[in-house]
C-alpha cells in the first residue's frame, strides 16, 4: 500500500508535495537478505543492544521556512530545535523510502546510506519526516551541532527495525559542545565532502 500525501497525523507547517511518513516504506524489491538485516525479533539482539521507542510527530524540532539571505538554503526549509537539546540526545529517527541499488533515484538529495553491507539507502525525496528537513553546517555555522547514527527501533510485537537517527553530539574531550543545542537553534549536520564534490563535479 502506497504511504498517503501529507494529511493527518502530519506535524503544522508540513510542506505540501511531501508525504509524511511514521514509520518508513519499504521498497518491494529488497531481497530477503536485505529485508532480514532491516528487520528482525528482539530476541536476536545483545542485552547491551540499546533500543529507542520513537513516534512522531516531534515537538522537540519545527520545520521552518529559512528567509534569511545571508542563510545558503534561503528560501528552502531547515530544521530547528523547540527545546534545549542535551549532548548526545537521540532527537527523531530518519525516516524514507527504504530501497536497494536497483530503485536508486540518484538524482536525490535526501538519500542516507542504511545499511552498507547491504546497499541500502533511506530516500526522503518524496516521503519522510522532519529530519529531511536538516541542513549541512557549511556557510551557516563553523561546525555541525548534530550527526547520523545507527539505531535499533521497538517496533512491536518483539521486533526491531535498524533505522538511523539524529542525535545531538557528544559534549566533546574538551567539553567544548557540552552546551548541546539551543531552543531555537538550527539543527546542523555534515553531508559529508563527497555530498558537495558531486554537486559540484569535483573529485575531491
Ligand atoms: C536534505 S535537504 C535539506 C532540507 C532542504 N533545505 C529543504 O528545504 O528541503 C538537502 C538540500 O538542502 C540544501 N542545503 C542544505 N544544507 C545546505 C548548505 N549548507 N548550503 C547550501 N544548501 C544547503 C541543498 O539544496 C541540499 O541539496
Amino acid at each position: 500500500m502506497s504511504p498517503r500525501r501529507g494529511g493527518l497525523g502530519s506535524p503544522k507547517g508540513w510542506p505540501e508535495g511531501v508525504v509524511y511518513l511514521h514509520a518508513p516504506h519499504y521498497s518491494k524489491t529488497l531481497t530477503d537478505d536485505a529485508n532480514k538485516a532491516l528487520r528482525f525479533s528482539s530476541k536476536e539482539l545483545l542485552n547491551t543492544e540499546q533500543v529507542y521507542k520513537t513516534k512522531g510527530p516531534y515537538a522537540n524540532v519545527k520545520v521552518t521556512p529559512i528567509s534569511s539571505p545571508s542563510h545558503p538554503a534561503n528560501g528552502q526549509y531547515g530544521l530547528y530545535a523547540t527545546q534545549h537539546l542535551a549532548p548526545d540526545t537521540f532527537v527523531l529517527p530518519y525516516l524514507g523510502y527504504v530501497h536497494d541499488p536497483t530503485d536508486l533515484d540518484e538524482k536525490s538529495d535526501y538519500d542516507l546510506s542504511l545499511d552498507r553491507d547491504h546497499s541500502i539507502g533511506v530516500d526522503a525525496s518524496k516521503m519522510g519526516n522532519e529530519a529531511r528537513f536538516i541542513n549541512d553546517y557549511r556557510g551557516v555555522s563553523t561546525c555541525p551541532n548534530a550527526e547520523f547514527r545507527d539505531i535499533l527501533v521497538d517496533v512491536g510485537n518483539g521486533n526491531v527495525e535498524k533505522r538511523m537517527g539524529v542525535f545531538v553530539l557528544n559534549a566533546g574531550k574538551s567539553g567544548k559542545r557540552a552546551k548541546g543545542v539551543a531552543k531555537g537553534e538550527e539543527l546542523l549536520v555534515s553531508y559529508g565532502k563527497g555530498f558537495w564534490n558531486e554537486r559540484l563535479g569535483t573529485d575531491d
